[in-house]
């Protein structure tokens, strides 16, 4: 198979971007220690999300990690990034050699089970430098993520596995949404980082 055809393969997205998905990056006891750390040491804080004008507390938790200047505006909040722990300077340095790419910030995600999700949207916030690759790393429980064109509406699914990367690159976000569906299936928690490259 020559390389064309190989990165082709690997891209989950048929046109408008690259999605690209690595399973077990981590072994099972390494993932299960990054799980147990990541629940015990993060600074978990409950979302506020704002519909209609109005503030709503979720139960997922959430935390901001980066470098020193990293801000992150969302639901007319801002929040200054904690500065990076040991484990997550670790979990960077690994997706970044994955990935090729860096990345200067970190949105952590606690779904507690399956009615907790996100629902749909991307990542392409004015702080966010256009086109920089996200790299999204899931530990715990297993979750299905979804796409959905912005024009077409055409849409596909995979599953977020634990120890699992998946690296959304180039136009993805700018073409595609994506969610988190909730799900009476799934009782376990899991917790997702996506890795972000702020404007500085
Ligand atoms: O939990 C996930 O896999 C998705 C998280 C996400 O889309 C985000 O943080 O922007
Ligand atoms: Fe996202």
């Amino acid at each position: 198979m020559d390389l064309f055809n190989q990165r082709k393969h690997n891209n989950f997205l048929p046109y408008d971007g690259e999605v690209l998905y690595y399973p077990n990056i981590f072994s099972l006891e390494d993932s299960r220690i990054f799980y147990q750390n990541l629940l015990s040491d993060i600074a978990w804080q409950q979302d506020v999300v704002k519909i209609f004008g109005k503030q709503f507390i979720t139960t997922r938790k959430v935390a901001w990690y980066g470098d020193d200047s990293c801000a992150y505006t969302y639901s007319n909040q801002t929040k200054i990034a904690l500065p990076w722990t040991k484990d997550l300077l670790t979990l960077k340095y690994k997706v970044e050699d994955i990935s090729k790419e860096h990345y200067n910030a970190c949105l952590l995600n606690l779904y507690h089970h399956g009615d907790e999700g996100m629902g749909w949207h991307s990542d392409d916030e004015k702080s966010i430098v256009p086109q920089s690759a996200i790299a999204s790393l899931s530990f715990g429980a297993a979750r299905k993520f979804v796409f959905k064109h912005k024009e077409s509406k055409e849409s596909f699914s995979l599953l977020l596995e634990n120890a699992s990367l998946l690296l959304m690159k180039g136009c993805t976000q700018e073409k595609w949404v994506h969610a988190l569906p909730k799900t009476k299936k799934v009782k376990d928690l899991r917790i997702n980082l996506t890795f972000r490259k702020m404007i500085i």
